[in-house]
């Protein structure tokens, strides 16, 4: 498939007449198809949703409000923006401390005098309101989405609803089926409001959908479904985030680490093949960043002493701020002063002066040093691909390979499944020590037992080597190689922070020097902003080049075979091992 990509952007060669005018037609129906193809994109915080032509997205919060009656009893529930860290091991901070020493050669200045600089700071009104207004729901609609649903007063009468968590859909809080109904609810109207193409003719349109790498196969059906029989598209093609993520950069060969909101994936990809055993998932993303920076500004004395992140409008104020004033620079120490302004709608805004200390990196750092985030529940948020639990449309599904497989991937198989089903706690009788022995005994099979186990959360540095070193065996390492000197940041979270290339370069370099790999250690190469793209929107784009590609065109499952024939027929055009 890489070669028709290269294909798709090679100039045309000269020909006769009649070959120019095929040509010339043939675009025409590429350009024509590009603009009734619309590609999905669903995150955690973001849907991003466009047609295939377009240069880049809409990317609108993934969010969506429901209406409810003011005599309801109950209370209403709040889903917050931010998950909670009350835990936070302060500890770590120091072991931050010492890197940032060690790097940048300078004193840091502690947190006391950040914090005293602080506490002297004063806001200023300023004479011109903000220009937001809470959303008017005088008309009382009954769901609203985007910024519509996240800018509803917080004592109006809805209840907001965010149907992505950690990158999978959110069944925790709803059946899978009242999920999709929101899901129908949600795309629907962002197809219509943002696009501009009525339900009515969304059968003349194909999607392309993108789905994380580690997926559950009942989710997946029910979004195909979704997309073919309840919102009626003519055809759907499904793929993975991460060879998405290579489509968009033109790059065919990749360690692809993507960062989002609630998530962190990694996957080494091959030539649009993301490689089974280097694909981990772990529950850690922008949001923590996010928290880690509210609690080490509270500490520093927040000029905006109220600030609650519980509350909406406050929440998304310290996203602002992290996005705007933290880094990965290790060099950059030095306190800063900076301001900020605070705005709610219908009120006039407010700036503060502040002091920035080396929180600014501290923050972004806690994402290789994830001890520091405190999480509990570290030993669930890991996760590995799920095996095909099977299902009574599909009569290839695991049960039938595993029959028919040989003794030795039988051998490699079991293995992998136990120690990946420990780690989901999917195997609730399995001690905590039989455990990290299966996956330390997996793991050692490949790695030699260079880098720890992930049985927890560990530092993306980590998770990058973890996810090279189980690489399918190659001539002299050579997979492995071509991985370490293309290791791939997408995804809005990480890849935005200045420095997060030079930072990962070396902490990856850091990881491998004492491992049979370290002749690799010279050859490790980050790219963060591949052709100078959003990071967020890169694997979206990559939905839109694959929707092009000649190779593609044969995946496409239309809506008649699906009735007909379900899963079996996906299984069939699936781009991925289903
Ligand atoms: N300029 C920036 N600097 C730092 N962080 C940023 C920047 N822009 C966006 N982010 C962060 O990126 C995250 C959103 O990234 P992305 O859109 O890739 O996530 P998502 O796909 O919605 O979530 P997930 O991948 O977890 O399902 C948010 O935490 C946001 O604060």
């Amino acid at each position: 498939m890489s070669n028709t990509l290269d294909n798709t952007s090679a100039p045309s060669s000269p020909g006769s007449k009649n070959d120019q005018k095929e040509e010339h037609s043939n675009i025409e129906n590429l350009t024509l198809q590009a603009s009734k193809t619309i590609i999905l994109h669903p995150g955690s915080s973001h849907l991003r949703v466009g047609r295939a032509s377009d240069p880049r997205p809409v990317m609108i919060p993934h969010v969506i409000a429901w209406r409810h009656s003011k005599q309801k009893t109950h209370p209403r529930s709040r889903m917050k923006l931010l998950r909670s860290c009350d835990n936070l091991d302060l500890d770590e901070l120091n072991r931050i401390d010492d890197t940032l020493r060690e790097q940048s050669n300078a004193n840091l200045t502690p947190w006391k005098s950040i914090a005293k600089e602080n506490g002297k700071k004063r806001q200023e009104t300023l004479q011109e309101g903000c220009g937001w207004t809470w959303t008017d729901t005088n008309h009382k609609p009954e769901f609203l989405i985007g910024d519509d649903a996240l800018y509803i007063d917080e004592n109006d009468s809805y209840d907001l609803f965010w149907p992505i968590v950690n990158g999978q859909l959110n069944t925790v809080s709803k059946s899978l089926t009242a999920l999709v109904a929101d899901l129908h609810a949600l795309w629907a109207k962002a197809i219509e409001t943002f696009l501009c193409i009525p339900m009515k003719d969304i059968g003349k349109y194909r999607a392309v959908l993108l789905i994380p790498d580690i997926y559950i196969h009942q989710h997946v059906k029910y979004l195909i479904d979704l997309l073919l029989n309840e919102m009626g598209f003519s055809s759907l093609v499904v793929h993975q985030e991460s060879v998405c993520a290579t489509y968009g950069c033109g790059i065919s060969t990749a360690c692809v680490v993507d960062v989002g909101h609630q998530k962190t994936s990694i996957s080494c990809v091959e030539d649009g093949i993301s490689h089974n055993n280097t694909r981990l998932c772990m529950d850690i993303g922008g949001s923590d960043i996010t928290q880690v920076f509210a609690f080490l500004l509270h500490r520093n004395s927040f000029p905006y002493r109220s600030c609650n992140t519980e509350d909406r409008m406050d929440a998304l104020l310290m996203e602002e701020l992290k996005e705007t004033f933290c880094h990965m620079d290790l060099h950059r120490v030095i306190p800063e002063l900076q301001e900020f302004h605070l705005r709610r709608p219908g009120q006039l805004s407010l700036m503060y002066p502040i002091t920035l200390g080396h929180e600014t990196i501290q923050a972004p750092m806690s994402l290789l040093y994830p001890k520091l985030l405190g999480r509990k529940d570290e030993i669930s948020c890991v996760h590995f691909s799920k095996r095909n639990p099977g299902n009574c449309e599909d009569p290839f599904d695991d049960t039938y390979l595993a029959l028919t497989r040989t003794k030795q991937e039988e051998a490699w198989a079991s293995k992998r499944e136990k120690a990946a089903a420990a780690v989901n706690n999917d195997s609730i009788e399995m001690k905590q020590e039989d455990m990290e022995d299966e996956i330390s005994q997996n793991y050692r099979d490949t790695v030699e037992n260079s880098v720890p186990a992930p049985a927890h959360i560990i530092g993306i540095d980590q998770a990058i080597v973890w996810s090279i070193e189980n690489c399918p065996a190659s001539y002299e390492d050579e997979l492995k190689r071509r991985m370490y000197s293309c290791i791939l940041v997408v995804g809005g979270a990480l890849a935005n922070f200045s420095g997060v290339e030079n930072t990962l370069k070396a902490r990856v370099r850091e990881c491998i020097n004492n491992s049979p790999q370290s002749n690799m250690a010279s050859q490790v190469e980050v790219i963060s902003k591949a052709k100078d793209q959003d990071p967020s929107m890169v694997a979206w784009k990559g939905g839109s080049v694959l929707s092009c590609l000649d190779g593609a065109q044969g995946l496409w499952i239309t809506r008649e075979e699906w009735i007909t024939h379900g899963l079996r027929i996906f299984r069939e055009r699936c781009p991925f091992v289903w």
